[in-house]
């Protein structure tokens, strides 16, 4: 059996659900951004953030990833607010 392959079958299907994923929360980051621009209320908000980042951190079962799964969020946060930056100068 080859092992290589399988588990990169399996990498692929775990990243294609990602991407569905992703594309939804940033299709609604998009929307948060629309609310942002008429409430008059800025990009970034650290607080949420670090709520993200800790809510996220305890639905971890592995805490070995601790450290990573905070990279993660931290990097598709400022994705995130990319793409706000992106719609509200369209
Ligand atoms: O919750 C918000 O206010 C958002 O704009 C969403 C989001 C996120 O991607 O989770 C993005 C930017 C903010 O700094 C905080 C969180």
């Amino acid at each position: 059996m080859d092992n290589l392959k399988n588990y990169r079958d399996e990498i692929d299907e775990i990243d294609k659900q990602i991407t569905e994923l992703f594309e939804r929360r940033m299709d609604i980051s998009k929307e948060i951004s629309r609310c942002k621009k008429e409430q008059e209320i800025g990009i970034l908000n650290a607080k949420r953030e670090e709520e993200v980042i800790q809510k996220n951190l305890s639905y971890l079962k592995n805490k070995d990833y601790r450290f990573v799964l905070e990279g993660f969020f931290r990097n598709l946060m400022n994705l995130s607010k990319l793409i706000q930056n992106e719609e509200n100068h369209r």
